[in-house]
């Protein structure tokens, strides 16, 4: 990590730290006061989205659906495959929870992040303790991209959204196998929003 001088924040950002069981301690290790900023989304369509990812990569895989279970028949599902793995939020926080303080780590809303991306980054920099200098001014909805894009990038004048790897099109995915990975998740879910104290609406 470089030198922070005064009045300098540095940060780092990979999305697998959450879910990497030695990190907590390696990071506490390194600086206790640590601020720590996680963006979780609906798990199941994390899910998709990561599987969207691998397929973009690898055309040849299984189908989503033949991956989310051990057993199709008695609907058990594969909890060792990473894309559903990771979406467990509870249980990679209880292991942040051995080394950190809740109060140390703010849980962005991925869907926020969309539907209001000025109001989710007054929540990051109020946690940060940084002047409110990013709001709605800065954000326009691209129609073409479908998503909230900058009106001006750093240092430049003309407009920036994210690129073609960030907002892919998800495949269509069996319903019942949606439903069956809700019903998996819920207790989750839920124990999730006791533990951050944030309702995330993640389960109707
Ligand atoms: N403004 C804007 N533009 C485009 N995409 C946006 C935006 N805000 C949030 N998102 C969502 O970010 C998702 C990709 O981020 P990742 O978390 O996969 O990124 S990372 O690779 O882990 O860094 C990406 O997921 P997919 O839709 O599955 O591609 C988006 O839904």
């Amino acid at each position: 990590m470089p030198k922070t001088l005064e009045g300098q924040i540095t940060m780092e950002k990979t999305p697998s730290y959450f879910v990497t069981s030695k990190a907590p301690a390696r990071i506490s290790a390194m600086s206790r006061d640590t601020k720590l900023i996680v963006v979780v989304r609906d798990p199941v369509t994390r899910a998709i989205s990561d599987y969207t990812q691998t397929l973009s990569k690898k055309p040849d895989i299984p189908s989503f659906e033949s991956l989310t279970f051990k057993n199709r028949t008695t609907g058990l599902i594969d909890t060792s495959w990473s894309a559903i793995q990771i979406g467990i939020y509870a249980k990679h926080l209880d292991n942040w929870l051995q080394y950190f303080q809740m109060d140390q780590i703010l849980f962005v809303s991925g869907e926020r992040l969309i539907s209001d991306p000025a109001g989710e980054l007054g929540r990051v920099q109020d946690f940060l303790g940084l002047k409110r200098i990013i709001t709605d001014k800065h954000f326009y909805f691209n129609q073409t991209k479908g998503f909230p894009c900058l009106k001006k990038a750093e240092g430049s004048s003309k407009p920036h959204c994210l690129g073609k790897t960030k907002g892919r099109t998800h495949p269509n995915i069996d319903p019942e196998v949606v439903q069956r990975l809700r019903d998996f998740y819920r207790p989750f879910n839920m124990k999730f929003y006791q533990m951050t104290g944030q309702f995330f609406g993640w389960d109707d």
